[in-house]
């Protein structure tokens, strides 16, 4: 069991890449043992130190790896990094030196899961603008192999009824990740990752599944000992992961069975003082996601993120350091 933080700092810098001049607004996140506050600052202080820059004269190459490598360097501790570099499109560097391309893009289709209980709002013919994020071994896929591979896929899925694609006919995140992992044609594919709607997805890496559901809560704690309070509006993401699916279902879990087994600790953070939380030893993003991870006894269950904002908190795993 491993408690990470995780901060998020962007910057807007110029770059010549394959002899076209151009800027971009990066976006840089960060996952490490350090403690949050550390990581907060070192990332934001190496983010400044590009902001309003000219790249081309900083690196031999300005790439996304580059610049993924050098922020990670700036860093005190190892850290895995990833860098958007466009709003559909960037890298990750994990601390092993593992190198990922990773694009997403997105398809308007409808379905519906003809295996459910009666009376399930998803066994109804609905439809989402499904997110999906690819993401390959550097050192054998570039951004454009992941847009040229996305494209017969996307002509297959856009408009239509999945159910109706073979293979599709009970088509959960689950079961679309695994299809679309099998589907591409990528080499060095890693990962495929399905947000089926915006708190509700999964990821299929070849072997297992992790599927998540994110809650928002709004909370106080103490800030001082000088008695003063503040207080955030909170990102909880339950995470619980699977190497086989209901044979029925083809779920992991129901994301409704998961945030319906949660509803009682929601209760005991949404709109209240965490100071009072019985057994929580502090407040902080990281002693939160322990002590969530902790109490939350569902099985499957191997993560617990916590963010105070939009980037900046902790992951509780269970059993490995995997980060998504
Ligand atoms: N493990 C899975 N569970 C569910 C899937 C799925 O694919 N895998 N799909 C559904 C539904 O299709 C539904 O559209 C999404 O579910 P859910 O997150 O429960 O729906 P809401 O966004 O309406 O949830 P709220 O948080 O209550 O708004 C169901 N389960």
């Amino acid at each position: 069991m491993t408690v990470l933080s995780c901060s998020g700092a962007g910057f807007d810098a110029a770059r010549t890449l394959a002899r076209t001049r151009h800027g971009h607004g990066f976006f840089a996140q960060a996952v490490s043992s350090m403690p949050q506050a550390d990581l907060c600052s070192e990332l934001a202080a190496a983010c400044a130190a590009l902001d309003m820059r000219d790249l081309d004269p900083l690196f031999a190459s300005p790439d996304d790896l580059t610049l993924a490598g050098h922020l990670a360097s700036c860093l005190s501790a190892p850290a895995e990094l990833s860098l958007r570099s466009a709003p559909d499109r960037g890298v990750r560097r994990l601390t092993d030196g593992a190198e990922r391309v990773w694009l997403d893009t997105r398809f308007e289709a409808a379905h519906q899961l003809p295996n459910v209980p009666a009376g399930h709002p998803c066994g109804r013919l609905h439809g989402h603008g499904f997110g999906v994020r690819i993401e390959a071994d550097a050192a054998r896929a570039t951004h454009a192999s992941l847009v040229a591979a996305w494209q017969p896929l996307a002509a297959r899925l856009e408009h239509r009824l999945l159910n109706d694609i073979a293979g599709l006919e009970n088509p959960t995140s689950e079961v679309l990740a695994a299809w679309l992992f099998a589907e591409l044609a990528v080499d060095g594919l890693v990962a495929v990752e399905v947000y089926e709607t915006a708190s509700a997805g999964s990821r299929f890496d070849g072997g297992r599944w992790t599927i998540w559901k994110t809650l928002r809560f709004e909370a106080a704690r103490a800030f001082d000992i000088a008695g003063r309070y503040t207080g955030h509006s909170y990102l909880l993401r339950l995470r619980l992961s699977g190497d086989t699916l209901d044979a029925e279902l083809g779920w992991l879990r129901d994301f409704g069975d998961v945030k319906r087994a949660f509803a009682p600790l929601y209760d005991a953070l949404d709109h209240h003082l965490l100071d009072e939380l019985p057994g929580l030893a502090a407040t902080d993003c990281a002693s939160l996601a322990a002590y969530l991870g902790g109490c939350f006894a569902m099985p499957s269950l191997t993560g617990v993120d916590v963010l105070q904002n939009e980037h900046d908190g902790a992951l509780w795993r269970k059993d490995d350091a995997c980060t998504r």
